[in-house]
């Protein structure tokens, strides 16, 4: 008794009481959160129809499948397939583990697998969540189990606790789908690495007894011997002796691009080499189009076309004298006349000691243009829009704008990311150039360990390969030219489409706004004073690589009907 008065009079047991009351609140919290997790994951209770149900007429019985069991917050392993994993194996039904095989299809690494050892798998796997930082495998530890990525990404590292991963600018990533853990399962290895979580991850995991019982470890020596007999192809390590090729193999993994995926966003800053197994891939570089000279000029000229005068001319009234000049050039009947006006204009710059190439450098010429009739000359009124400065001079804000190009293609055996590594640092093309895959399976080694096995001859093999990359003016006027065409061909087809008088097929549109627009895609130099606040989306390219800049496909400037251009097809459908 005495005892406790002298707790009770040092106030230790209010503290104890307290922190006893926290404990239970934590942990009323930390079940209440978790509660809220699943109620939203689960939350459904304004669908219709969750239902789905049939008459199987072999089983001569009513086969229900309750949409909701599967459905998740986005991208989640859902709270029915979860159950299913935390049964042990004997008690999933046949019917169980068909669904945990289904869902688990989304992962590359699963769907490799033949269909029996799918069903395997899905019969022995177990599901666990895991937070940011926390350490999944230990480097030098023994292995327990292998790991498919449901959900979030890890890291591979070389250090026990995984924090260079956190320090790294270039870690090495294992994504969504694939799979890790496998080395530390063979035989007498050890982990030869360590692998942390960068986010929340969602993981199915394959118990070591499971592994072996399923003879993964087989497919594992498989795919090693792939990635041997893929290399041992290659020109690059012809001189390599087997042993030193087999130091290489154990470097990377086989991974599995879809058609349009990005695989990196600058492979020169990135640390990794890649070699091209199957497929391949696009080199894609992000031109700022304001930066070049060609587009610079082209898009006075296009804005010239608007209504005859230079953008800038508006601002000012022109002179009387100019202005009569105009108004008898403008005078003529267009299409008659036009061989009439060239003259008139050519004899016209002579005077004023210009040229016709240099008139859109002209702030204030006000000659109109010679060609034919115009579509769309909307503008019969000064054009008021905001300019921005370029280191040519200005452009309309809306001009200024960038798109990614091709800059070349990497085929099956080739390598990327060492390109130019060996020139001086000044000597180097340092433009940040894109990886996109074009349905792409490829090896990702990193650089610092490919170059310990690195030797002179098969250094001078990588250089011999090594190209040119075309430069962003270059670069620009390929997508000026190419534009040009894209827009020739869709007037040429409209032309021929439109003889033939049927309605033209319109898909329905769901009313709602959609997110994607592909219209927000091409910018419109019609449109270009209507468009003071953009109504679409805008598509913006990295602050790392470029200033806010929208990303287009196309422009479609004002330019001259088509039927101009080929007469035989001014009454249209003739010649189809
Ligand atoms: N270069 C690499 N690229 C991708 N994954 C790797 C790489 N090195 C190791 N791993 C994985 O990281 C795991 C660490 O544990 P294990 O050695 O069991 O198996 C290893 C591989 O699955």
């Amino acid at each position: 008794m005495k005892f406790w008065r002298n707790i009770r009079t040092l106030g230790l047991y209010q503290l104890a009481l307290d922190i006893i009351t926290m404990i239970r609140v934590c942990k009323m919290f930390r079940q209440g959160l978790k509660g809220f997790r699943e109620y939203q994951i689960i939350e459904a209770a304004h669908r219709t129809h969750p239902i789905f149900s049939f008459w199987d007429k072999k089983k001569q019985g009513r086969i229900t499948f309750d949409t909701l069991d599967f459905i998740a917050e986005e991208g989640h392993f859902p709270p029915r397939a979860i159950q299913i994993t935390q049964k042990k194996p004997s008690w999933r039904t046949e019917q169980e583990i068909q669904s945990l095989c289904n869902l688990l299809q989304v992962m590359d690494s699963y769907r490799n697998y033949d269909e029996p050892l799918q069903m395997l798998l899905a019969k022995v796997t177990r599901f666990e969540r895991f937070g940011r930082r926390r350490v999944i495998v230990k480097k030098g530890q023994r292995g327990n189990s292998f790991y498919f990525i449901y959900l979030g990404t890890v890291a591979v590292t070389d250090d026990e606790d995984g924090s260079s991963a956190f320090l790294d600018p270039h870690p090495t990533l294992l994504h969504k789908g694939s799979c890790f853990g496998e080395m530390g399962l063979l035989s007498t290895a050890v982990r030869r690495a360590t692998v942390v979580c960068m986010e929340e991850t969602e993981f199915l995991v394959v118990d070591r007894e499971d592994f072996l019982a399923n003879q993964l470890d087989e497919e594992v020596q498989k795919e090693s011997h792939y990635r041997f007999s893929f290399f041992r192809k290659l020109d690059l390590f012809s001189s390599w002796p087997d042993e030193k090729l087999w130091k290489l193999v154990p470097m990377g993994k086989v991974e599995k691009f879809a058609y349009g995926q990005l695989i990196t966003k600058d492979f020169a800053d990135s640390s990794f080499l890649i070699f091209i197994c199957k497929g391949s891939c696009e080199i894609l570089r992000l031109v700022d189009l304001a930066s070049s000279l060609s587009y610079y000029k082209w898009i006075w000229q296009c804005l010239e076309l608007i209504d005859d005068r230079p953008l800038r001319a508006h601002l000012k009234e022109p002179y009387p004298e100019k202005r009569f000049k105009e108004f008898q050039i403008k005078s003529y009947p267009l299409q008659d006349f036009t061989a009439l006006k060239l003259l008139h204009l050519q004899k016209a710059c002579e005077q004023e000691g210009t040229s016709l190439n240099e008139r859109f450098q002209d702030p204030e010429n006000t000659l109109p243009k010679i060609m034919g009739p115009k579509i769309r000359s909307r503008f019969p009124y000064p054009i008021k829009c905001s300019m921005v400065n370029t280191k040519f001079g200005e452009l309309p804000k809306e001009a200024v704008v960038g798109v990614y190009m091709k800059v070349h293609t990497v085929e099956e055996g080739e390598t990327v990311g060492f390109h130019q590594a060996f020139l001086p640092g000044a000597q180097r093309d340092l433009r940040p150039m894109g990886l996109m895959s074009l349905g792409a399976e490829l090896i990702r080694v990193r650089r610092e360990k490919f170059c310990e096995l690195l030797d002179n001859e098969t250094k001078g093999k990588l250089l011999s390969t090594e190209i040119d990359y075309p430069s962003d003016e270059e670069l620009c006027q390929r997508f000026l030219k190419e534009n040009h065409w894209n827009v020739f061909r869709k007037d040429l087809i409209r032309l021929l489409m439109e003889s033939q008088q049927k309605p033209p097929f319109i898909p329905s549109y769901p009313r709602k706004k959609e997110i994607y627009n592909p219209k927000s895609l091409i910018l419109d130099l019609c449109n270009i004073k209507k468009r003071s606040k953009p109504c679409r989306p805008v598509f913006m390219a990295s602050q790392k690589y470029l200033p806010p800049l929208r990303i287009i496909q196309a422009i479609s400037a004002p330019r001259h009907k088509i039927q101009e251009l080929l007469p035989q097809y001014k009454n249209a459908g003739v010649l189809i």
